[in-house]
């Protein structure tokens, strides 16, 4: 309760209400509530109950999708076993292994990793599960999909068979589900009614648009809309590289985030993104899931999202604990079919947003600009300045002088040229499955698995049409995961 109420967590959230007194149980749980709703210490409050101090062994792992989403849960935990003294541990791809190696040997209570990463240290021996009670997946539904499942029944085999098994997303599509069942033992089912699968919390907009005409709607909102934090979220890495070139090139500051970058790159953009350095983050689904940052108010699917569920957390990134947030996609035409079924499964229809006019554009911002001059008449302290503004003043007329004011602060229509390579609709690789089959997810999803089998998921731009970017001595051996975890 002290680190609790040191965090400012006032009441439990429906989802902490309902699965903590279970978890303390030691019932095995799915639990699935809408984004930003606090799965985290949902699962991580019945966990640090059943964690010994005294003990040396590690008792629980958590495994997460992403490394940043790997540190961030590491991150909490800490914070809510504050008093507790659990030393919680991240393991993640991309990071020096002998200094994981090190940290494992100073006897962790509980870790929380990336499924390859945690392979690689069971292969070398390095990291020793006998002693675990309690696993966790975060993001279950992903975990359990064909990119990573293999990978989770490894790691799971080397856990004592008497574990309690927590699962805990915002989704949970039947078929997953189903698989979820074979891993756990009796477990109970605590999910919100799918009405409710997005969070009211969130307005949500599809705009229609031509795939040419797409960056400049985007600029257009931006200056219209004037986020505090905007997450743009497209298709493929090189279409990241391209809209974070193009934004920044166009006097925006972004920073892109994919599974190609280095993870100090990766890092350091999002902490960038966190501290407000950068206003726009770039992504590609590896920020779709679970990433917690207060202060994004927009979430822009520059390109329509390959299924339902990764429009749910895509959106989820906004409107989190309880804060308001907006989310738009863009859809064109060859893409109809995708909003549909995103609106069969989130039981919630977008609303439709007109493409902004340039004028709109240019009128959007006069706005803003008139609202910032007003609050500094508002907050005074402008004598330094009153002395040229009197000067002007006997030379032109207020309007005049105003006027030139405002035109000074808006941005002028900006024609810098950009490029951004054409990216084959959504709908063209889901092969024509989903249609009015359950919600559009099993077609996801049998695309998915063509793309795991051919070594790539749909995420990744590699070897499509023979493309190969730089990849940075990339830790993906092999399987190369849509994560690179
Ligand atoms: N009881 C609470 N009261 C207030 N804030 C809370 C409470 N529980 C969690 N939070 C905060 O709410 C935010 C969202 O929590 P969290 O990241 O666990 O959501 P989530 O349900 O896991 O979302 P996602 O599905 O996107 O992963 C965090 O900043 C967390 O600290
Ligand atoms: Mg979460």
């Amino acid at each position: 309760m002290k680190a609790i109420n040191k965090m400012g967590f006032e009441e439990a959230t429906p989802i902490q209400a309902q699965t903590i007194p279970l978890g303390l149980q030691g019932k095995d749980i799915i639990g699935q509530a809408q984004t930003g709703t606090g799965k985290t210490a949902a699962f991580g409050l019945p966990l640090i109950e059943k964690i010994d101090p005294e003990n040396q062994n590690i008792q629980s792992i958590i495994i997460a999708p992403t490394r940043e989403l790997a540190v961030q849960v590491s991150e909490e935990l800490f914070k809510l076993s504050y008093y507790k003294r659990s030393r919680v541990l991240p393991i993640y791809g991309g990071q020096d292994i002998s200094r994981q190696i090190r940290a494992l040997k100073k006897n962790p209570h509980i870790i929380v990793g990336t499924p390859g990463r945690l392979l690689d240290h069971i292969n070398r021996k390095t990291l020793k599960l006998d002693g675990v009670h309690t696993v966790v997946l975060d993001e279950a539904d992903e975990m359990l999909n064909m990119g990573f499942i293999e990978d989770i029944e490894s790691i799971l085999s080397n856990v004592p068979a008497e574990h309690q098994t927590l699962l805990f997303s915002a989704t949970m599509p039947d078929p997953i589900r189903r698989i979820a069942e074979r891993f756990m033992q009796n477990p109970e089912l605590v999910k919100v009614k799918s009405k409710e699968v997005t969070t009211p919390n969130i307005q949500q907009f599809y705009i229609n648009t031509h795939e040419k005409q797409k960056f400049d709607v985007l600029t257009r909102l931006l200056d219209i809309q004037s986020p505090e934090l905007a997450i743009v979220f497209g298709r493929t890495k090189r279409r990241v590289d391209e809209l974070t070139e193009a934004l920044n090139l166009r006097g925006y500051t972004a920073e892109g985030i994919h599974g190609d970058l280095s993870q100090a790159r990766r890092m350091s953009a999002l902490r960038k993104f966190k501290n407000g350095s950068i206003d726009v983050l770039v992504a590609t689904d590896v920020a779709a899931r679970g990433l917690d940052i207060s202060g994004v108010t927009h979430v822009y699917n520059f390109d329509v999202p390959q299924d339902p569920e990764s429009y749910v957390h895509r959106i989820g990134r906004t409107g989190r604990a309880g804060k308001t947030g907006m989310a738009m996609t863009f859809i064109t035409s060859r893409e109809m079919d995708m909003l549909k079924s995103i609106e069969r499964t989130t039981k919630r229809k977008m609303d439709k947003m007109n493409a902004p006019t340039l004028d709109q554009a240019l009128e959007g911002q006069q706005t803003m600009t008139a609202e910032k001059i007003r609050s500094l008449i508002e907050e005074g302290n402008l004598s330094y300045y009153s002395k040229a503004a009197s000067q002007l003043l006997e030379e032109f007329d207020a309007e005049s002088v105003v006027a030139a004011v405002i035109k000074l602060m808006t941005k002028e229509p900006d024609q810098t040229p950009i490029k951004l390579t054409d990216e084959p609709p959504a709908f063209s690789k889901r092969g024509g499955g989903g249609k009015g089959s359950g919600g559009g997810y099993k077609g996801g999803s049998r695309n998915r698995r063509e793309g795991y089998k051919g070594g790539n998921r749909s995420y990744n731009d590699k070897g499509r049409g023979g493309q190969q970017r730089r990849s940075g001595g990339s830790s993906n051996s092999g399987k190369n995961k849509a994560y690179s975890n």
